[in-house]
C-alpha cells in the first residue's frame, strides 16, 4: 500500500491552526441530547461532530443505537452548527443509511476491522463514493490487520482516508481500558507518516482523569488530532458513562494540551538534540552486545539442560528474576510494566535459543 499526501487531502483542506478535533456523545440518545451537545461543542475547538447511530454491544439486550432515526438529527447538527459530522459504519445497510443522510465523514469501528469480510463488504459498498473513511485500530493488536482494512478501502477507490488509534484489549489492562501499545502507532506513523493518524483517547482510558495525559502523549508523537466522547450529561449517558466528558471539560483539555512543533532548527537545540542521541547510540550498541552475551550463557544453560534431559522452563528462577528486575527498576525510576515487558521478552528469546540447542 502507498499513502499519499492526496489520501489526506480532507484533513489538510480544513486548513486548521490545531490538531483537528472530534468530538460528541458515544451515543446519539435523543434529538435534544445531540442537538444541545452540538450547540456547545460549536463554540470549542471541535471541528467534526460525531454520534454513535449504530452501537455495537458484547452483549445483546443492552442499547444498540437509535439507529436510522437518529440521523436527521446529525444533519440538524451540521445545519445550525456548521460542523461536519461523522459516524460508524458496521455493515453495507449503514453505509447506505449514512450516505442517504449525507454523513461526511465515516469510520469503521474496532469490532468490524477484525474482519476482513466485513470491511471489504463496506468497502464495496463506498465504490464512486468520495468522502473521508476513518479505520479504527482492530480490537488485537495487529498492525498488518489495521493496515489491511485501509488497503481494502483504498483498493476500493476511497482516496481520503485515515486511522483511527483507540487502543487494544488485553487481559491485563492496567489502568486503561484498552492498552495503547504506542509502538504500534509509532511504527505506523513510521511506515505511512501521510496517513492522518487520530488518537481516541476515550477508548483508551475508558475514565475521564487521565484523558488529557494520553492525549498530551500523542500530542508528543504528532498524532494529526483526537476523537474524544463528549456528552452534556456524561453521568447518565447511555453508553460508556464513565469516559465521557462534557464540552466544558473537552474545551479545558484542548486548552491545556501542549501542541509541539515538528522539529526546531535553532542551533543550540540542534546541538544538544544531537550530543544526546550520540550518547543514546552509545548505550544502544551497548544494550545489544549485553543482550547477546546473556544469550550466549542461556545457551550454555541450555546445552546443560538438553544433557541433563532437564526442562528448559524453570518458573521458580524466572518468578525470582522478574520480581528482582521490577524491584531494582523501580528503585532507578522505570515503572513495573516496562521492566516486566522487556524480561518477558528476553525470557522468551532465552527459552527459544535454549529449545533450539541440539
Ligand atoms: C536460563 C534458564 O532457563 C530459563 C530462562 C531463564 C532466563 O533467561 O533467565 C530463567 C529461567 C528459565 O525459565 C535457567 O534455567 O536459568
Amino acid at each position: 500500500m502507498e499513502i499519499k499526501k492526496e489520501n489526506r487531502r480532507w484533513l489538510d483542506a480544513m486548513n486548521l491552526a490545531h490538531p483537528i478535533v472530534i468530538a460528541g456523545p458515544c451515543s446519539a440518545e435523543t434529538e435534544e441530547q445531540v442537538l444541545k451537545t452540538a450547540h456547545l461543542l460549536k463554540d470549542t475547538d471541535t471541528n467534526v461532530f460525531r454520534a454513535g447511530i449504530w452501537k455495537p454491544r458484547t452483549r445483546p439486550g443492552g442499547f444498540e443505537g437509535v439507529g436510522e432515526k437518529g440521523l436527521p438529527w446529525l444533519q440538524k447538527v451540521k445545519e445550525e452548527t456548521g460542523m461536519l459530522v461523522t459516524t460508524e459504519v458496521g455493515n453495507t445497510d449503514h453505509v447506505e443509511k449514512a450516505l442517504k443522510h449525507d454523513i461526511d465523514i465515516l469510520w469503521i469501528g474496532a469490532r468490524t476491522t477484525v474482519n476482513p469480510f466485513a470491511v471489504q463488504e463496506i468497502a464495496d459498498s463506498l465504490k464512486g463514493v468520495d468522502k473521508p473513511v476513518l479505520v479504527k485500530n482492530p480490537v488485537n493488536p495487529d498492525l498488518p490487520l489495521w493496515l489491511g482494512g485501509v488497503e481494502r478501502l483504498q483498493s476500493a477507490g476511497i482516496s481520503q482516508l485515515g486511522v483511527i488509534h483507540r487502543g487494544f484489549s488485553a487481559y491485563n489492562t492496567m489502568h486503561y481500558r484498552n492498552k495503547p501499545k504506542w509502538h504500534i502507532a509509532i511504527e505506523l506513523k513510521k511506515e505511512f507518516p501521510d496517513l492522518p493518524l487520530i488518537l481516541d483517547p476515550s477508548h483508551i482510558c475508558g475514565r475521564r482523569d487521565t484523558i488529557l495525559d494520553v492525549s498530551q502523549t500523542a500530542l508528543d508523537l504528532n498524532y494529526d488530532g483526537f476523537m474524544i466522547e463528549t456528552h452534556i450529561d456524561p453521568d447518565n449517558a447511555w453508553s460508556d458513562a464513565k469516559q465521557q466528558i462534557t464540552p466544558a471539560q473537552l474545551n479545558q483539555i484542548t486548552q491545556d494540551l501542549r501542541i509541539r512543533q515538528k522539529n526546531s532548527t535553532a542551533e543550540e537545540f540542534q546541538r544538544k538534540l544531537n550530543m544526546h542521541r550520540k550518547e543514546l547510540d552509545l548505550i544502544d550498541s551497548n544494550i545489544i552486545d549485553i543482550l547477546s552475551d546473556r544469550m550466549g550463557i542461556a545457551k550454555a544453560i541450555g546445552k546443560l539442560k538438553h544433557d541433563e534431559n532437564v526442562a528448559i522452563l524453570q518458573s521458580g528462577r524466572w518468578a525470582d528474576i522478574l520480581n528482582k528486575m521490577v524491584e531494582d527498576g523501580q528503585s532507578k525510576g522505570l515503572s513495573k510494566e516496562f521492566i516486566e515487558e522487556i524480561f518477558k521478552a528476553i525470557h522468551v528469546e532465552s527459552i527459544n535459543i535454549q529449545h533450539n540447542v541440539k
